[in-house]
């Protein structure tokens, strides 16, 4: 009991970093380490991500019950509020009244004798009004409403609507609160499949074979991946399928010079020089110069040597490279709309405005890196969002204005069970809700001059 209090307080100080400081839920929690059983850890990352995702929705609850306005509350006990709240609503095996009493033992060490009272209040009220709580109307604002009762910023819902139309957006949304699996890559370098799935069912992990890629597995009842000694030993990587997939779709080659010019933290990059069988050479970039070292231990891990790594905005020129790359990988900087799944606090570190300026910034890119492409090479964009400005309508303003380059299928390089029409014409949509996995855009361009 005492271990849960821990973990209660401990949640409630990341929430707090996540809120107030712009910490990012996942980094927080790898840096956990051992503090906790592996029991509170599950606890406090669904407590945590749970109450992240809900935000909106939980404020808008509070705003009803409570007599202060969200903003004038205090930070501390606000956010102890939005903790029982989701225990509450969605923490099936947290009975009502241990929600409510560990909150209020919260509020005691973190507030005064009014913050007790006021906690303690509002969240019984909650718990003997909770059915006649009233969301917006959906028929009089669709926007407002799929914003309170699926939880995101109400600019983002418009704008979905907007480019994916209302019921897609929906169910876009819905999907998007959903708790994806686990997602891992074998690295072919260092184990076999068959030995690596073996060895993990032996560990009492629940393993099921990736849909669309034949290097990736589903993972259930991991208690801390980086802890395996399958993960240690670089026989894995985490990564979900889409952005194995804009791998795929670049399809890198033996002995080849490739670009990834967006590279950190090294994900897609030493995938490409698993699938070049480590033989070649491979530039990998990034703008942060300090996240090269993830980049350089991830390549050490997997046993990979082929990787160079550059600290380089990719939106200036090095003319050293003109025509020299057999292929250039574009996972641009985006929203990141596509995987809030992962990363829910994405929906609200985002502002309407940020939108325009992370477009320039992908046309810069695009524009610059393609010139590194060679006569014939291959030129992949890749983004992790589902807005089309940002996606394929940034890929035909940048042909319009590039002749030398035009999009090729990728009918050949993706399973069957993932065809859709757009992949003749040389890209792919990506939907959570539609194909379960991440939200992701993969375009394939060729250099024909
Ligand atoms: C989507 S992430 C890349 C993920 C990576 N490809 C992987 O699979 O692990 C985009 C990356 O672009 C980097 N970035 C942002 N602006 C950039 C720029 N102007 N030039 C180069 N890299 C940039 C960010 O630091 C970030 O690491």
């Amino acid at each position: 009991m005492e271990k849960e209090a821990n973990a209660r307080e401990e949640s409630l100080k990341m929430l707090i970093k996540i809120f107030n400081e712009g910490s990012y839920s996942n980094i927080l929690m790898k840096n956990l380490g051992q503090k906790f059983t592996p029991l509170n850890r599950a606890f406090m990352t669904e407590l945590i991500y749970g109450t992240v995702k809900w935000k909106l929705r939980i404020d808008y609850i509070i705003s009803r019950l409570s007599s202060i306005k969200v903003d004038k509350i205090a930070r501390p006990i606000l956010n102890i509020l939005r903790m029982g709240i989701y225990q509450i609503d969605f923490m099936d095996k947290v009975p009502n009244p241990a929600a409510v009493d560990e909150c209020v033992k919260l509020s005691k060490k973190y507030g005064n004798a009014g913050s007790v009272k006021f906690v303690n209040a509002i969240l019984r009220n909650y718990i003997r009004n909770h059915d006649s709580l009233v969301f917006p109307d959906k028929t009089k604002d669709r926007a407002k409403y799929l914003s309170v009762f699926y939880s995101y910023p109400e600019w983002i819902v418009k704008r979905l609507i907007c480019e994916l139309g209302d019921e897609f957006t929906e169910a876009f949304l819905r999907s998007s609160n959903d708790v994806p699996p686990l997602t891992i890559r074998i690295n072919r370098l260092k184990t076999g499949k068959q030995r690596l799935i073996e060895s993990l069912t032996g560990k009492g992990i629940e393993v099921r074979e990736g849909k669309y890629v034949d290097d990736a597995i589903n993972l259930k009842n991991v208690p801390g991946i980086g802890n395996l000694d399958e993960f240690k030993k670089g026989f894995l990587t985490v990564q979900d399928e889409s952005s194995m997939l804009a791998v795929k779709v670049l399809d890198p080659k033996e002995n080849e010079f490739i670009m990834d010019v967006c590279a950190a933290p090294g994900t897609k990059t030493t995938y490409i020089a698993e699938l070049m069988n480590n033989k070649g050479k491979i530039y990998s970039a990034d703008l942060k110069g300090n996240k090269l070292s993830l980049i350089e231990e991830n390549a050490k891990r997997l046993g990979i040597g082929i990787i160079e790594t550059h600290t380089k905005d990719a939106a200036e020129y090095d003319l050293k490279y003109e025509k020299k790359a057999d292929r250039v990988l574009i996972d641009a900087p985006c929203s990141g709309f596509g995987i809030m799944r992962k990363k829910p606090e994405i929906r609200w570190n985002r502002e309407n405005d940020d939108i325009d300026s992370i477009k320039n910034v992908q046309m810069s890119i695009i524009k610059t890196c393609s010139k590194y492409v060679k006569q014939g090479g291959i030129l992949v964009y890749s983004t992790c969002t589902v807005l089309r400005e940002e996606n394929i309508e940034l890929i035909n303003l940048f042909l319009k204005e590039n002749r030398d380059f035009k999009l090729i299928s990728i009918c050949d390089v993706l399973p069957e069970n993932l065809m859709k029409e757009s992949c003749k014409d040389g890209y792919i949509e990506l939907y959570p809700n539609i194909d379960d996995i991440d939200g992701f855009f993969i375009a394939k361009l060729q250099r024909v001059d």
